[in-house]
């Protein structure tokens, strides 16, 4: 498995504008979770998404709000106004803070029946553990799984002592997706070819930073190629926890968010 040893963050063209960056929906955040889905929007617009909205129990509109006014916010429960957000976007997040009762189940089927073959899908937390229940035929787009070891025992039925190198290879070959299996050395599985990070500190472990993650990476999809985008979000976002613990005992995922624009600068080609 290759490692990762640096990025490149392409520089922005002149001739552009917010359009040119994605069109990004996040889907999340329950009564209680709602933190989750907050720290994956934050974490998209710290890292250049053009346009975001928030699809997310109303009891976290004010919050949202306060924390993240660059994001529009939607009701989860209104499949009207989901429906068309669906549409109109590059790219689609699901998953952080969901919830797993039938709501949650709710809204992934409904995703599922509306998203488009030329649509991006970023499946992480909660969304992981529901599918792996309800097993779903996957939807004909581009997906990216973002599961830590328990959840990937879950989606791909190996437990976490057995998640080796060829058998998460087969799996990931039989979900026809790419993988970002989330652990001290993330591994990234792509359909022919994996990597492995070398970067990365258990400063890092603390809740809300793979919510982090999949904001980052959705971000990344809507505005860079796909694998250059994961590759780049997920190194990105361990350098940036490396870099603050040599200062910080632990990294909350919010100071983390506030470094990405400037490490996205200092990798600028
Ligand atoms: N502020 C908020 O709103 C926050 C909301 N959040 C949202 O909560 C939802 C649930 O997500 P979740 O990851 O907390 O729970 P779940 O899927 O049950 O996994 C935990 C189980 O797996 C096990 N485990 C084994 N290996 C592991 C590993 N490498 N990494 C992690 N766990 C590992 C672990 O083992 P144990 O700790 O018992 O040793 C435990 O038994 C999700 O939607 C998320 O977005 C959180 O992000 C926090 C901030
Ligand atoms: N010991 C560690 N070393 C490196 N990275 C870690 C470590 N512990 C956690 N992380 C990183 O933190 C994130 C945790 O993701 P996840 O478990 O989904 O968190 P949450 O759901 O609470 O946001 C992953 O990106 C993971 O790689
Ligand atoms: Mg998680």
């Amino acid at each position: 498995m290759k490692t990762i040893s640096s990025v490149t963050i392409p520089k922005r063209e002149q001739e552009s504008h917010k359009g040119d960056y994605g069109r990004i929906l996040l889907i999340g955040g329950n009564a209680n979770l709602g933190g989750a889905i907050m720290l994956a929007a934050r974490a998209c617009v710290f890292s250049g998404s053009g346009l975001i909205t928030v699809s997310t129990h109303s009891s976290n509109f004010a919050a949202l709000h306060s924390r993240c006014p660059e994001a529009m916010v939607s009701d989860i429960t209104d499949l009207k106004k989901l429906s068309k957000l669906i549409e109109q976007s590059d790219c689609i997040l699901i998953g952080p803070g969901l919830g797993l009762d039938f709501k949650g189940n709710n809204t992934l089927t409904f995703l599922f029946q509306n998203i488009q073959p030329h649509q991006t899908l970023i499946i992480d937390g909660d969304a992981i553990t529901i599918l792996s229940k309800l097993k779903h035929t996957l939807p004909e787009c581009e997906i990216i799984f973002t599961p830590h070891q328990k959840e990937w025992e879950r989606l791909s039925n190996i437990p976490i002592e057995e998640q080796t190198y060829e058998k998460n290879k087969e799996a990931v070959k039989a979900l026809n997706a790419t993988v970002v299996l989330k652990k001290h050395g993330t591994e990234l599985f792509f359909r022919d070819h994996e990597y492995k990070l070398s970067i990365g500190t258990p400063a890092m472990a603390t809740g809300g930073m793979g919510d982090t993650l999949a904001g980052m990476i959705t971000s990344f999809v809507g505005q860079f190629d796909l694998e250059e985008a994961v590759i780049n979000a997920t190194y990105i976002h361990s350098y940036i926890g490396e870099k603050l613990s040599k200062d910080m005992y632990i990294v909350p995922p919010s100071k983390l968010i506030d470094e990405i624009p400037y490490a996205m600068k200092s990798f600028e080609s």
